[in-house]
């Protein structure tokens, strides 16, 4: 079976491939949605699912996979920032405290079944002073990722701890993605 993953993010491909799924990128086109009414797992499987469907009605031969990370926090979903001073909105938003990232997946299979799952990881943040902000951003460019923050990228300096998978917080719960592949 053919594997498309529907995702321009350099994060997915690399969690993927590490995975040993051999498969094609073709990144969607999709506008995702930011609805802080919709449940966090709702709107993150939503997304995840638009991604893959806009992708699989031009690969019907292909199981396609989307993904939608978000950063929840004070009953809100962050998506990516604007721009740096968004950015730094961001950070002084989560310094200190924790929040729950949420990616949803959503697998659209040959003959069109369609699988959803989300998973939730906890991440707890160290005090951040502006100087500490200024110095991640030289490590990371937050513009690209929900919440303007990689946990993969020097993540020591600003995160104190997490509870769940790391991989969930970069961008895609693999263990449980390669079992619904597999068809389980
Ligand atoms: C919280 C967090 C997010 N991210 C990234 C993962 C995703 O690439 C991005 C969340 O944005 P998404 O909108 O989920 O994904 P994307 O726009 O990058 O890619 P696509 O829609 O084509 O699949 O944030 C990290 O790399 N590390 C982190 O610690």
């Amino acid at each position: 079976m053919n594997v498309i993953l529907a995702s321009a993010s350099p994060r997915r491909r690399e969690l993927l491939s590490a995975a040993g799924v051999s498969f094609e990128v073709v990144p969607s086109p999709a506008e995702e949605i930011h609805d802080a009414s919709i449940p966090l797992d709702v709107l993150c499987e939503k997304n995840a699912e638009l991604k893959a469907l806009d992708i699989a009605a031009d690969h019907p031969e292909a199981a396609v996979i989307g993904a939608d990370t978000l950063v929840y926090i004070d009953g809100e979903p962050l998506g990516k920032p604007r721009d740096l001073e968004a950015a730094r909105a961001m950070l002084r938003k989560l310094s200190g405290r924790a929040h729950t990232v949420c990616t949803g997946v959503c697998v659209v299979f040959p003959g069109g079944r369609v699988v959803r799952f989300h998973e939730l990881t906890a991440v707890r943040f160290r005090v951040l002073d502006e100087e500490t902000i200024t110095a991640y951003f030289g490590k990371t460019n937050p513009l690209d990722k929900a919440g303007a923050y990689g946990i993969q990228d020097s993540g020591e300096m600003i995160v104190e701890g997490i509870d769940g998978a790391f991989d969930n917080v970069m961008g895609l719960p693999v263990p449980r993605l390669v079992e619904v592949l597999r068809g389980n």
